[in-house]
């Protein structure tokens, strides 16, 4: 494909030095400018040939002859390898076959040339960094400017045949404005720190060597970025952007001060610096933390509005940010981890219990079996199978019958393989089976009971296959979980046997894992009491009418909700203890807190429904009609079948009345349950999610490599992104070689989940993540040499991944060491990589201690 590519139009014969050759002159206009920085021009140049061809090809041919030389430290921002080696690093040289080659071209004639260019006499150069851009890594990096150095100067080295894209300008918003430079060995291309730039390698290989320039000795020594105070006195944008940030972070010689980098960034972002409006976003919303619940809220406000102005004007960066603002940590990775019924389907199940299942059967070292006999291949067939039919959209035509072959595969891999499987496998399988059971269930509105008891059942032997061993199982993140899906399964044998005492169960089981999160300190598991459970224990203790327990959970999880900035969810949890309230006869304060919700936010559904029902009671039908349709505007939720009761109002009517204030709140919270439900399970959010993939997928258009990876993640949460649309995203990223998107596209490939079945791609792809340092794709890939019989090269990566703490490659060390396969027998070793291993729950590498001991 044709990539644009710049073109100078300026071309003049310069002497530099000893140097005489063409120089070729371009300019863009800047996106954010103001009166006083010069017009709102970027001026740069590339001089054809500035250093001899010969010396591009030798540094090349060094370069790859010693691939070691480059860093797989994670980049500070994208967090992936950043592939770059420092050959001069703060004013010193650090490689001498280099030093040769580069060190009189850089005093003779590009420190000369800018030194003329820049009218700067004092520039010195502070680094010489070589980038490498080669297939199944790094391809890109993201549209940025070079804010520690005042002057940067790229060299070509590689041969532009040999590569598609490469350096790019943009000097919009929007990657429709990208050019590309072609850039031959030996030329010199040179800009400025307000040049806003990229690198995108589409195809083929590309190494780059790049010089950072100060303007002074003692900048270079201090390292500092002197150049940026009398600019950003005159309000030059990105001036104030660049110095914005080092007040952010505390960068080349600022001390970190955050109201100055709101300061300088509010500055530049009024200018319409779609960087600084992107980072003061940024910068609003982490300062939430801190306040009081409306200063949060104005932050947010703000935070939304300047991310929305750069989203708008077409950066990507901040379109990927504003379609993750409504989601936090808290949101995006407790409601789905926290969820049995409807939600399990939002959980990325696809991959985590398949990653078990694959290691399932290779639990092996060296071929040899550890503490189980793997699944038969038949079994593990049955096992993906049923893994891939769980995965899928419950409510899709056919899903009960896959759901029904799910259980029954289940079922006969638990009979097949159970007596010789290791605990944490046989509480997966169970934990599969249950899902699939409730599945079940829900497939059928509900109607088969049966199901989410037999669920039950398999959810009190996974409780009972843990507190076998409490040691191994109170430290895992599982464990409460485990109670919460059993009580969601015993609320839906309370739903439909109308069964009183389930959710007498039910109560108990949050409470357990209520009590289990609170006996976690915080700073441990980073996570805390989940709000959606608190809401859960407050409805099943509201059908039980125990009201005032009821209220102090909602409350609670209101507290937390604002805390992590949820304030839809704050909002909902509000609308319960509304509810709670008229149960405790406190219609007043109740009908308050309604109208103080609807009124804060009118797009929370709930509190108009509850509106609504209230208004009906007392009889005053046209307010109750007025909420309703308000709340139907905001949510498709059963509000067709709602509608159409009002227009039976007769009938209809002593239905709502049952439901009522004073009387059998029971029943009417029962319903209220479900609508409450629905939302904390997404469903009532559509709207946002709907916002999200719009700005998300523009983001994703842009290229932004981390967006394209995200619109997958949407389609796994269940977020209105396609299956195949997901795997298209996937796709793109991962060639851009983002290790996450990789990762996953190889597990899509091992598993054929929206893509043919196809293993070579597969470890392909699985192979680049790893290189890359992704250690779930590292222990895949050692599972697969170990399978093959390749033990060193497993026990390889297995050594690596051991001392970085992960426990399956400890227990597999340890085993090595025991077996004496691949590693000489070493019994004082065997036991500390398994001691490590155990400390960390890891129930093999306990049951093999405790045989060794
Ligand atoms: O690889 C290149 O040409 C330049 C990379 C770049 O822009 C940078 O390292 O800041
Ligand atoms: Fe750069």
């Amino acid at each position: 494909m044709l990539r644009p590519r710049f073109e100078f139009k300026e071309k003049s014969e310069i002497k530099v030095g000893d140097w005489s050759g063409l120089e070729q002159r371009g300019q863009v206009r800047k996106a954010a400018t103001t009166r006083k920085d010069g017009n709102g021009v970027c001026r740069f140049s590339c001089l054809q040939e500035l250093v001899p061809a010969d010396t591009a090809a030798k540094i090349l041919e060094y370069l790859k002859k010693n691939p070691k030389l480059f860093s797989s430290e994670p980049d500070s921002v994208d967090k992936t390898p950043t592939f770059e080696f420092y050959p001069f690093r703060d004013g010193v040289w650090k490689d001498q076959e280099l030093r040769e080659l580069l060190e009189e071209m850089l005093e003779a004639r590009i420190l000369t040339y800018v030194r003329q260019r820049y009218n700067c006499r004092f520039c010195a150069a502070s680094d010489v960094l070589v980038r490498r851009y080669i297939p199944g890594e790094r391809r890109s990096h993201a549209v940025h400017f070079d804010g520690h150095a005042y002057v940067t100067a790229v060299l070509g080295i590689s041969d532009p045949e040999n590569y598609q894209g490469g350096l790019y300008i943009q000097p919009d918003p929007g990657v429709a404005s990208r050019t590309y430079f072609r850039i031959e060995p030996g030329d010199l291309l040179v800009h400025s720190f307000d040049l806003q730039h990229g690198v995108h390698v589409w195809k083929g290989i590309r190494y780059s060597l790049v010089f950072w320039i100060k303007d002074s000795l003692q900048a270079v020594r201090e390292g500092t970025t002197p150049w940026y105070h009398g600019l950003a006195e005159q309000d030059d944008p990105d001036a104030l952007y660049n110095l914005a940030q080092n007040y952010e972070y505390g960068l080349f010689g600022h001390r970190k001060d955050i109201s100055k980098a709101i300061e300088l960034y509010e500055r530049s972002a009024q200018t319409g610096h779609h960087f600084a409006q992107n980072n003061l976003a940024l910068v609003y919303r982490s300062l939430c933390q801190n306040t009081t619940a409306s200063e949060s809220q104005q932050l947010l406000q703000k935070s939304v509005e300047w991310l929305q102005a750069a989203a708008k004007a077409g950066f990507g960066m901040a379109q990927k940010n504003l379609a993750l603002a409504g989601h936090s940590r808290r949101r995006a990775g407790f409601l789905l981890a926290a969820f049995g019924v409807a939600a399990a389907f939002a959980v990325p199940l696809t991959l985590r219990p398949l990653r078990r299942t694959a290691l399932l059967g290779l639990a092996v070292v060296a071929g040899r079996p550890v503490a189980a006999e793997g699944p038969s291949a038949e079994d593990a067939a049955l096992l993906r199978r049923a893994f891939q039919a769980l995965a899928k959209d419950p409510s899709r035509p056919g899903a009960r019958d896959e759901l029904e072959d799910a259980e029954e595969a289940l079922t006969k891999v638990i009979e097949d393989f159970d007596a010789g499987a290791g605990r944490q496998d046989r509480g997966r399988i169970r934990m599969a089976r249950a899902q699939a059971r409730i599945a079940i269930n829900d497939s059928t509105g509900g109607k088969l009971p049966e199901k989410a008891e037999a669920a039950v059942d398999d959810y009190t032997e996974v409780v009972r296959l843990m507190e076998e061993d409490p040691s191994g199982s109170e430290g895992t993140f599982d464990y409460p979980n485990v109670f919460v899906r059993r009580a969601l399964a015993e609320e839906e044998i309370a739903y439909g046997r109308r069964d009183q005492k389930q959710w007498e169960a039910a109560v108990k089981d949050y409470t357990k894992a209520i009590d289990i999160w609170r006996s976690r300190p915080v700073s441990e598991t980073g996570l805390g009491v989940n709000p959606l459970v608190l809401n859960f224990r407050g409805n099943a203790l509201s059908q039980l009418g125990r009201f005032r327990e009821a209220l102090q959970d909602y409350r609670e999880a209101t507290e937390i909700f604002r805390k992590d900035n949820e304030y839809s969810q704050a909002a909902v949890s509000r609308c319960n203890e509304a509810l709670a309230l008229f149960g405790a006869d406190e219609a007043s304060e109740a009908m308050a807190i309604l109208e103080d919700v609807s009124k804060r936010d009118p797009n929370i559904a709930d509190a108009r429904v509850a509106l609504a029902v209230s208004y009906w009671v007392s009889r005053d039908y046209s307010r109750a009609e007025d909420e309703w349709r308000v709340a139907c505007e905001n949510t498709d939720l059963g509000c067709r079948s709602w509608i159409a009761s009002f227009a039976e109002r007769p009938l209809e009517q002593s239905r709502w009345e049952q439901m009522a204030i004073t009387g059998a709140s029971g029943a009417r919270l029962a319903e209220w349950h479900g609508v409450a439900e629905a939302y904390t399970n997404g469903q009532g959010l559509r709207r946002d999610d709907a916002q999200a993939v719009v700005w998300m997928r523009r983001a994703a258009e842009q290229l932004e490599v981390e967006a394209a990876y995200l619109m997958g993640e949407l389609h796994r949460q269940g977020r209105g992104v396609q299956l195949s649309e997901a795997v298209k995203w996937y796709l793109r990223s991962a060639e851009a070689g983002f290790p996450k998107a990789q990762y996953t596209l190889g597990m899509l490939y091992l598993e054929g989940t929206g893509l043919p079945q196809d293993s070579h791609k597969a470890e392909m792809w699985l192979n680049f993540a790893a290189r890359q340092g992704h250690p779930e794709a590292k222990n895949n890939i050692a599972t697969m040499h170990a399978q093959r019989g390749e033990v060193e090269e497993a026990l390889k990566i297995w050594e690596d991944l051991a001392e970085s703490g992960e426990p399956n490659a400890q227990c597999n060390m340890g085993m090595a060491y025991l077996r004496g396969a691949g590693r000489p027998h070493d019994a004082s070793l065997a036991a500390e990589w398994l001691g490590k291993a155990a400390a960390q729950g890891h129930q093999m590498a306990l049951q093999a201690l405790a045989a060794v001991a």
